[in-house]
């Protein structure tokens, strides 16, 4: 048997951590949002493959979401004498990740080739896959015009007024192999939306030609996870974003993201209410540490086995 996740970073990394403790190795594939990627210092960044990865090797940095646990930073204070671009921070670990996936990409590696040998090095025993092996860039249209999105994101954190998004790249890229082959898994129990940012962190995922239509196509239950408590983003500019955007951030609006594509939503009991389409299901969704993720990991696996009978 078998579960596919797909994660965007920070939110989503918290729940494909707790998937991947709870499940028997091999039982889990993550696909992840690479549309945040970009070429930065000339090295290629991966911020959310990053992110989960560095989660399900119980390596990250609880307090920023992003990054390595006991980070260093001599690397950004030198390029910073040096005059060198600091807004986006490198630290000295994490670094070793974007030169060694950089130089094996330069050698034709493709990026889930890279993905796998590094989760294995890493001691993680589940399969981690990017949405795809091509290029994918987000940009967000603002009322400053149009970022990229670590633009966006990091450098202006988020303050301009969000318009609209929009993937480049997306029409020609193909499903990673890893994707694909999770999806159509005979094997396969159940589809979990992890808690991530639906329009930043999921939207592109579901750019990828053929993704929203094998997950529309699906025999199995999915189920999606709220990033909402109560209205707000438990961390991110989610709420700041779905408000710009005018559709706010109830339980409706996210099953709204998810239309056809999940049979059951969980929400945090502040959030319990019904919604017509798809099943709810209340419980604590804030997850504090690694308890907390692998109990509503439990959870979440449990909702939609019921939704399978
Ligand atoms: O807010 C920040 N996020 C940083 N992030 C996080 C990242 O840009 C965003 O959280 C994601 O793209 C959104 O999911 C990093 C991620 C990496 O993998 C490597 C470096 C960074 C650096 C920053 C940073 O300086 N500031």
């Amino acid at each position: 048997m078998s579960i596919l996740a797909i994660a965007g970073g920070v939110g989503g990394a918290k729940l494909a951590a707790g998937l991947a403790a709870v499940l028997p190795a091999g039982e889990l594939t993550i696909a992840v949002n690479t549309g945040d990627d970009f070429e930065h210092m000339g090295l290629t960044i991966c911020p959310d493959i990053d992110s989960v990865t560095y989660a399900l090797a119980g390596m990250n940095n609880r307090e920023k979401g992003w990054g390595v646990a006991g980070e260093t930073w001599a690397f950004m204070d030198m390029a910073g004498k040096l005059g060198g671009e600091t807004w986006f921070a490198l630290g000295d670990r994490d670094l070793a990740t974007h030169v060694l996936r950089t130089q094996a990409l330069r050698g034709g590696q493709s990026l889930s080739a890279v993905v796998a040998r590094m989760t294995a090095a890493l001691g993680i025993g589940q399969r981690l896959v990017p949405m795809s092996d091509d290029p994918v860039r987000t940009i967000v249209s603002t009322d400053e015009g149009d970022l990229a999105f670590q633009d966006y994101f990091v450098r202006r954190q988020c303050a301009p007024v969000f318009r609209a998004i929009r993937f480049d790249g997306a029409e020609r890229a193909q499903m990673a192999a890893g994707f694909a082959a999770a999806l159509g898994d005979p094997g396969l129990e159940a589809i979990v939306f992890c808690p991530s940012n639906p329009i930043l962190s999921i939207a592109p995922i579901l750019s990828v030609p053929g993704v929203r239509d094998a997950l529309m196509r699906r025999r199995v239950p999915a189920v999606a996870l709220s990033p909402f408590i109560a209205g707000q983003a438990i961390k991110g500019p989610a709420a700041k974003i779905m408000g710009e955007l005018g559709l706010g951030t109830t339980p409706g609006a996210v099953a709204d993201q998810y239309a056809g594509l999940i049979d059951g939503l969980m929400v945090d009991r502040a959030d319990a209410g019904a919604l017509d389409g798809v099943l709810v299901c209340a419980t604590d969704t804030l997850m504090r540490d690694p308890a907390d993720q692998a109990r509503l990991a439990r959870e979440v696996l449990g909702f939609a086995r019921k939704l399978a009978d």
